[in-house]
């Protein structure tokens, strides 16, 4: 078959794939509207792995399971925003690293609204002014960012899910191939994270062939106005400026993912088979041997099982004391995370019960 004869086909398979969707999309609006009379949530992360992973497992063909992942990511936000516009706040830029988490998680069409700040972020969904907030709260390079954990601990919010993402940069440029680029753009800690790929292909370049600027989505923004330009930046901000991607994850370390939270009012209570919740604790006698002690032989005797601990200082005390943030497996509408939260006499506050996906 010639181009013209397959781009018939293509045509003709694009019809079907769109009247399905429609047909989709009425009983989205039936679900919405069930949903809205009841006044429960619109967004049900679980429902939609279910499906991807229903999907992905009785198809064995073509498309790998985040191509499906991918296309039907899309789908829900669609239907999210037939069944009730979602407005999604994430810690910028545009083309950040979070924008990209919520993205992945929410499709393209939501309304999304960059901030500035972790802390603006909290107080936009604190504030009703936008419906869930995504922040980074660990990079397993780094660790924790300690900026989400105090606030976690300070509002009355709560985490939905968590999704993770690859940290991957790509080099975008207009230009074709990399023969005769004249400067590359980026972030100082994205030209740190990828210098085997700079030494192998730009040794020996003058200094200002690097040009350092704030954020990886403001390279792509400058190599985009350029013929000879290029960026090292995030997949998401090399799609927002049309740039096209010549090399795709040329960081050095390809461990290096973060973890992002969504977060929100209503705390969204699920039960999975593979659940995760975190807790904010301020232990009682934790002036007495063995305060921490006693909660950790509570974990065990009760089977719950520690995925972290990490200690932040108590801000509102003159005293050099701490809380605890802890992830642990298991769901609040378990029994033995009820009894935990119930029966110990330290100060917990919940943070949240979602799926894990580390
Ligand atoms: O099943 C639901 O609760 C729906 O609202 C439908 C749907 C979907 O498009 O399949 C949409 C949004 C939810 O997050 C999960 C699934």
């Amino acid at each position: 078959m010639n181009i013209p004869e397959l781009r018939n086909k293509i045509d003709h398979i694009d019809d079907s794939i769109l009247s399905l969707l429609v047909q989709r999309m009425e009983f989205v609006e039936e679900i919405g509207k069930l949903k809205r009379e009841s006044n429960s949530v619109i967004y049900h992360p679980d429902r939609e792995k279910e499906i991807i992973d229903r999907l992905a497992n009785q198809y064995t063909g073509k498309l790998k399971k985040e191509a499906i992942e991918a296309i039907f990511l899309e789908i829900f936000g669609v239907s999210r925003n037939l069944e009730l516009p979602e407005i999604i706040c994430y810690l910028g830029p545009e083309g950040s690293f979070t924008h990209q988490a919520a993205e992945n998680r929410f499709g393209a069409v939501a309304d999304y609204i960059s901030l500035p700040s972790i802390k603006s972020v909290f107080e936009s969904v604190e504030t009703g002014r936008a419906k869930y907030g995504v922040v980074p709260i660990e990079n397993n390079q780094e660790g924790m960012v300690k900026e989400t954990m105090d606030l976690l601990n300070e509002k009355n919010l709560f985490v939905i899910s968590e999704i993770i993402i690859p940290v991957n940069f790509c080099l975008a440029s207009k230009h074709n191939g990399i023969q005769g680029i004249k400067r590359i753009y980026s972030k100082d800690i994205a030209f740190q994270q990828c210098k085997g790929f700079l030494n192998d292909y730009f040794s020996g370049q003058e200094e200002d062939f690097f040009v350092q600027v704030d954020s990886t989505s403001r390279a792509a923004k400058l190599a985009v106005e350029e013929e000879d330009g290029a960026a090292l930046c995030s997949h998401i901000a090399a799609k927002i400026y049309s740039l096209p991607i010549l090399f795709d994850n040329i960081q050095d370390n390809d461990a290096n993912q973060t973890r992002f939270f969504i977060i929100s009012k209503v705390e969204n209570l699920k039960k999975t088979d593979k659940d995760k919740t975190s807790l904010a604790i301020k232990l009682k006698n934790d002036d007495k041997p063995g305060a921490l002690l006693s909660l950790l032989q509570d974990f065990e005797t009760r089977g719950i099982n520690l995925l972290k601990i990490e200690s932040r200082p108590q801000k509102d005390t003159n005293e050099f004391k701490f809380w605890f943030f802890i992830d642990i497996e298991g769901n609040k509408l378990d029994q033995k995370i009820q009894e935990l939260l119930t029966k110990r006499g330290d100060e917990i506050v919940f943070l949240g019960s979602y799926m894990n996906l580390c």
